[in-house]
């Protein structure tokens, strides 16, 4: 049984702290993030920076001593990898030309281009395997199909997903063809991050929450299962936490079904649901409310603790139930661990 706590949770055990590490940790909420980022330029510059997003990466290992680290990239580096323009626009968030129908699909590079573009991020894969501490896990990470085509469908983000919903009723077959090329860039990608030193992959699945009945099925459990099925081939041994947000009663059974060794919880699930519904089939992740991290509070401690509690009885990796926000306090942070850890 390895020493990292992490890949003990994965497997299945039962710890009496449970290992944590939080979604966006290296990120604004950081004065050292916020230096770092000045250094590179812009975003996309620092993640294109081998030497700059390990040391992103590194940053909160230090300051907070999780146990483990995530890969600084993001998820429409693949998209701009098969052909996107992508950019990001200060305040605003992230700008991609748009793919509305067959042809723009077929205009997209083959797979087997990515990693010309992609390679800065597995040197960065390379440098943090040497420089993270050794109880630290390194997790490497893609979006999910179905989340990556609604920003290269609406060239943004969407509140409701509209544009990716309208081209799926447009044209089911054209739409299916944007999932299946993302699925199997994905693939090649998450198999190179793993070949440069990944331990375990994340999958991102931010917008599953709008997908509904045959579209869930289709557009967020087959994809996945695509996915991981093909990683598992290749690398058996690396652990696989699918997190398809939202998802609410379709978090059940949903790790069993796309093979994955862990499904991570949005804080919009019950954790006392979820432990008797989800986490029966092994090792769930989550769930705090980022906002508490903004808010402090007896409030912070007493809701750490109530979620460490609740999945006391089988596998946990404590996290947010999604990104921390650049207006957290970074002190908070330290409340958190203390709740956990004592
Ligand atoms: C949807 C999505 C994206 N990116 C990601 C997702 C899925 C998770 C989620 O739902 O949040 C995933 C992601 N993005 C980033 C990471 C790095 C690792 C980590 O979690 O610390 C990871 C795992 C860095 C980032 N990605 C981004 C930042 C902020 C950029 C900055 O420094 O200005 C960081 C640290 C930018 C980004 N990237 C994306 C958006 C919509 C935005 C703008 C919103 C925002 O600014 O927070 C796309």
């Amino acid at each position: 049984m390895s020493d990292k706590t992490i890949l003990r949770a994965l497997a299945g055990e039962r710890q009496a702290v449970p290992p944590v590490w939080m979604m966006r940790q290296a990120g604004r909420y950081l004065p050292e993030y916020r230096a770092t980022r000045a250094q590179a330029g812009d975003f996309l510059s620092l993640c294109y920076n081998p030497e700059l997003a390990a040391e992103v990466t590194l940053q909160p290992i230090r300051r907070y001593g999780f146990d483990a680290a995530i890969l600084f990239a993001d998820i429409l580096l693949l998209p701009q990898a098969l052909g996107a323009d992508v950019w990001f626009v200060t305040g605003e968030g992230p700008r991609l030309s748009t793919i509305t129908d067959a042809a723009g699909v077929a205009a997209l590079k083959p797979v087997e281009a990515i990693h010309e573009t992609l390679s800065p991020v597995y040197e960065t894969v390379r440098i943090l395997s040497r420089e993270l501490p050794r109880e630290t896990t390194l997790i490497g990470f893609a979006g999910a199909p179905w989340t990556v085509a609604t920003y290269m469908i609406a060239g943004r983000g969407t509140p409701d997903q509209g544009p990716a919903h309208a081209m799926k009723a447009a044209d089911r077959v054209a739409f299916s063809a944007l999932i299946d090329r993302i699925a199997e860039g994905t693939i090649e990608y998450l198999s190179a991050q793993i070949e440069a030193g990944a331990e375990v992959i994340k999958l991102f699945d931010s917008w599953a929450g709008s997908l509904r009945g045959q579209d869930f099925d289709d557009f967020a459990l087959a994809p996945a299962r695509r996915i991981i099925q093909a990683l598992k081939a290749r690398h058996p041994d690396v652990p696989v936490i699918a997190f398809p947000r939202e998802a609410r009663e379709r978090y059940v059974g949903f790790a069993r079904a796309v093979g994955a060794d862990c499904v991570a919880l949005d804080n919009s699930v019950d954790a006392e649901w979820a432990a008797a519904n989800v986490q029966t089939d092994g090792c769930v992740q989550g769930n705090l409310n980022p906002r508490l991290l903004v808010e402090g509070g007896p409030e912070l401690e007493h809701e750490t603790r109530r979620i460490v509690e609740a999945f006391q009885g089988g596998p946990h990796i404590f996290n947010l139930g999604h990104g921390i926000t650049p207006d957290a306090d970074p002190d908070n942070v330290h409340r958190m661990l203390a709740a956990i850890r004592g």
